[in-house]
C-alpha cells in the first residue's frame, strides 16, 4: 500500500476546507481583552462573507463533501505532509502517555472534560449526544482517581442529564454556571456554586426568544437555550441559506450590544460579554479545590473546540498541566497533544486508572 492510499478520503476533505478559508484559522484570531469575540460593532456588512466562510470551515468532520466547495484542493501529498507535521508538534497523547505520566508523579492530577465531541461523538442533533455507557464507565473511574470536571458550553441541567454521574464538578454556559459535588472528597474544597453571569440571564432568555422567532423560516436550524448563552445550530441547514441565517443572528445581536456572538463546531454562539471562559472556569475550580498556588498540581485538559482554547491556553500561560486537542485534522491549538476522538479519549482515560491503580499499589507495597 503506497503513502497515499492509507490517507483517510475525510481528511483529504477536511484539509481541503480548511486550507480554502484562511480568513479564519483555527483558534480564530484573537484580538485583546474584549474585543475576543466579535461585538454588535464588528458584525458590519464587510464581515459577513469571512463568517460565512468561516462557518463552512466549522467541524469539518461532519462534511465529507464540502471538498468540492474548494477551488483548488489541495494535494494529497501536501495534505500529508501537513498532517504528519501536525502529528509531530501534537502528538499522541496515547503514544505520549508514558512521558505525561512520568511528568504527573508526585502531582495532583486534576482532570477537566469537555462534553461534546471529547465524550460523546458529534451526531446532527444536539438533544441525541449520549455518551456511551463505555465512557460513563471509564470518567466514573477516573473521576474516583482524581478530581474530576466537566467543562461544556451546555446548560449545567442538561450536561449533568447525559453524564448522569455524581462526584464531579460541573461547568455548563461554557463556564458561567459552576456546581460541585454536595460532598466534596478532598478536605480542603469548599462546597461550589457560582454563576458568572447572573445579571444577563433575563436579557439571554429574551434573546433566545427572538432568535426562535427570527430564525424559524430558515430550514433546518435549531436554536438551543443554554441558559447563560444561546447555540444557533447550522449543521442541518442548507448551505446556501447560511448568509440568510447569519443576517437572522446578526439582526438579533444588534438589539442585543451587550451579547457577542462566537462559533464552534456548526454552530453560532451568543453569550454575555463578560470576562469568564472555560479557562476562567479552570482557574476557578483549581481554586475551589485548593490548588491556587499549589505546585504540585497537574491539570488535564481534554477538548475538541475553540471554546477549549480559552482553557488550553490558560494551562500553557501556567506552565502546569497540559491540554489534549481531540481532533483528526490538523488545527492550531494552544493544547500540547492530541487524541483523533472520544473513543481515543476514552482509551487514554483507563490507561490513566490503570496507571494510578498500579502507581497506588507500589506505593502501598513500599510503605509495608
Ligand atoms: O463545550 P461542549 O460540551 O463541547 O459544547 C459545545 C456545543 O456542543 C453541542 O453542539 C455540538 O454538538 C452537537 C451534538 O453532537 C452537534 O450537533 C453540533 O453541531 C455541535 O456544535 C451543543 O449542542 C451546544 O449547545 C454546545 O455549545
Amino acid at each position: 500500500m503506497t503513502k497515499q492510499n492509507v490517507v483517510p478520503a475525510e481528511v483529504v476533505a477536511a484539509i481541503a476546507v480548511a486550507s480554502s478559508y484562511p480568513l479564519f484559522p483555527y483558534p480564530p484570531p484573537r484580538a485583546r481583552g474584549r474585543k475576543k469575540y466579535l461585538s454588535r460593532l464588528e458584525l458590519g456588512g464587510g464581515r459577513i462573507s469571512a463568517w460565512v466562510d468561516s462557518m463552512k470551515a466549522s467541524s469539518p468532520t461532519h462534511d465529507k463533501g464540502d471538498v468540492a466547495l474548494s477551488a483548488a484542493p489541495p494535494s494529497v501529498e501536501a495534505c500529508l505532509d501537513e498532517q504528519s507535521a501536525w502529528v509531530i508538534r501534537y502528538p499522541s497523547a496515547l503514544s505520549k502517555f508514558e512521558h505525561i505520566v512520568s511528568a504527573s508523579k508526585g502531582k495532583q492530577i486534576v482532570m477537566f472534560l469537555d462534553y461534546d465531541g471529547t465524550l460523546s461523538p458529534i451526531v446532527d442533533d444536539p438533544d441525541s449526544a449520549f455518551m456511551s455507557d463505555a465512557m460513563r464507565a471509564a470518567v466514573r473511574d477516573v473521576a474516583r482517581c482524581f478530581p474530576t470536571a466537566i467543562v461544556s458550553g451546555r446548560c449545567l441541567d442538561k450536561v449533568i442529564n447525559f453524564v448522569r454521574l455524581a462526584n464531579l464538578y460541573y461547568a455548563g454556559s461554557h463556564g458561567m454556571d459552576i456546581k460541585g459535588p454536595e460532598k466534596p472528597r478532598r478536605t480542603k474544597a469548599k462546597p461550589v456554586v457560582f454563576q458568572a453571569a447572573s445579571e444577563f440571564l433575563p436579557m439571554i432568555q429574551e434573546a433566545y426568544k427572538a432568535l426562535l422567532e427570527r430564525t424559524k423560516s430558515t430550514a433546518g436550524v435549531k436554536v438551543e437555550d443554554n441558559k447563560f448563552c444561546v447555540s444557533v445550530h447550522f449543521r442541518c441547514v442548507d448551505e446556501k441559506s447560511w448568509s440568510l441565517l447569519f443576517e437572522q443572528v446578526r439582526s438579533v445581536l444588534k438589539e442585543y450590544p451587550e451579547l457577542w456572538l462566537t462559533q464552534g463546531r456548526k454552530v453560532l454562539e451568543i453569550r454575555p460579554t463578560i470576562n469568564w471562559d472555560k479557562g476562567k472556569a479552570l482557574e476557578f475550580l483549581l481554586e475551589s479545590l485548593g490548588f491556587a498556588d499549589c505546585k504540585n498540581v497537574m491539570p488535564v485538559y481534554i477538548g475538541d473546540d475553540r471554546t477549549d482554547e480559552d482553557a488550553f491556553k490558560v494551562l500553557r500561560d501556567r506552565g502546569q498541566g497540559f491540554g489534549i486537542l481531540v481532533s483528526r485534522f490538523p488545527k492550531e491549538t494552544n493544547a500540547s497533544y492530541s487524541l483523533k476522538e472520544p473513543s481515543e479519549v476514552k482509551d487514554f482515560l483507563v490507561r490513566l486508572v490503570e496507571w494510578n491503580r498500579r502507581w497506588m499499589k507500589k506505593a502501598q507495597r513500599s510503605k509495608v
